[in-house]
């Protein structure tokens, strides 16, 4: 049987006039899990995350969050939801950070320990400044402390860690890996593919409003793809001989002036082949290494190059 849902998104429309910004999108999220929800700018993340947040009414399609719809049980699932929304947006400029997290705490039934919180956010050196005085790092904190603080069960977190430190990256990882482990669900939008690696127990690939790919980082990464072979030689290497010495599915790039990537299906007998070609071609391959595809790598391929320049 497969695990509880807390978030269902069934054939998610949302348009804003002419622009579709959500196109049939439909995603389920297990509960106590961290989902990382990984798109080119403008593939509908925010749009989506902000209807489970019962910020944005679809224009088609269901959500549940928690079983509830965000829409219609709004004053229900707020005190069970939290949120961060973009660059930490949301709050008033002159609030101080730790007051306005103790009055975010009064709010809640079951709040967590706010200096404890400002602590583990690396906010206890602040002292009474007010938001707007922080820098950009520190207000995403603020953002996520608050977005907390509530002890909620499911944590949408849109794009949580951009602008972090890569200190403040580690802690905030950190800070989830516990927070799944004591059952929270986390639905986190990223730009950084290994944030998503790093942290995800499922990685949802959307383009365009809709989901293009989804799975475990490993199973987005192995099974049906290619494996990759990497080495490095001499700049301007001649790829369509050693490409023609290969078999016909197997793709060969100079990705910077002197590395090489091959993506094929390895086997002993086509490592063999590369490393005759070297050999005949007097090429040391310096550093070759066999592996799956990164993440990036299945990322930019299915996005490929025209969602990469968007
Ligand atoms: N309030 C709005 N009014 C009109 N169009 C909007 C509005 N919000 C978003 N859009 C458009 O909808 C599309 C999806 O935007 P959305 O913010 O959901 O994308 P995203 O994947 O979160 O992008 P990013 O990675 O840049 O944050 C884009 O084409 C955007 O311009």
């Amino acid at each position: 049987m497969s695990a509880a849902a807390a978030v269902e998104i069934s054939s998610l429309v949302k348009r804003y006039d002419a622009v579709t910004a959500v196109d049939g999108l439909s995603l389920r999220v297990a509960a106590r899990t961290i989902t990382a929800v990984l798109g080119p700018n403008g593939a509908g993340k925010t749009t989506t995350i902000e209807i489970c947040e019962g910020f944005r009414r679809p224009d088609a399609g269901t959500v549940r969050v928690l079983g509830l719809d965000p829409w219609r049980d709004g004053a229900a699932l707020r005190p069970r939801v939290g949120v961060m929304l973009q660059e930490g947006a949301g709050f008033y400029p002159g609030a101080r950070p730790v007051e306005l997290l103790t009055h975010l705490a009064r709010l809640h039934a079951y709040p967590l320990d706010v200096r404890m919180l400002v602590a583990r956010l690396g906010l206890d050196t602040l002292g009474r400044a007010p938001l707007r005085r922080l820098s950009g790092g520190e207000r995403q904190r603020v953002a996520l402390a608050a977005a907390l603080i509530g002890r909620p069960e499911v944590v949408f977190l849109d794009e949580a860690t951009a602008g972090l430190d890569p200190q403040g990256r580690r802690s905030t990882w950190q800070l989830l890996d516990e927070l799944r482990a004591a059952g929270v669900t986390v639905v986190l939008t990223t730009h950084l593919i290994d944030e998503a690696e790093r942290l995800a127990d499922h990685v949802v690939i959307v383009d365009a409003g809709r989901v293009l790919a989804e799975g475990t980082p490993q199973e987005l990464t192995s099974g049906v793809s290619d494996d990759v072979i990497r080495f490095g030689g001499p700049p301007r290497l001649d790829v369509g001989s050693l490409r023609a010495a290969l078999p016909d599915t197997a793709a060969v790039r100079e990705i910077a002036p002197g590395s090489y990537e091959v993506t094929a299906k390895v086997d002993p007998r086509l490592l063999a082949t590369l490393t005759s070609w070297c050999a005949a071609n007097d090429i040391l391959a310096e550093g070759l290494q066999v592996g799956h595809r990164s993440l990036e790598d299945v990322y930019l391929e299915l996005i490929g190059a025209e969602g990469a320049t968007r």
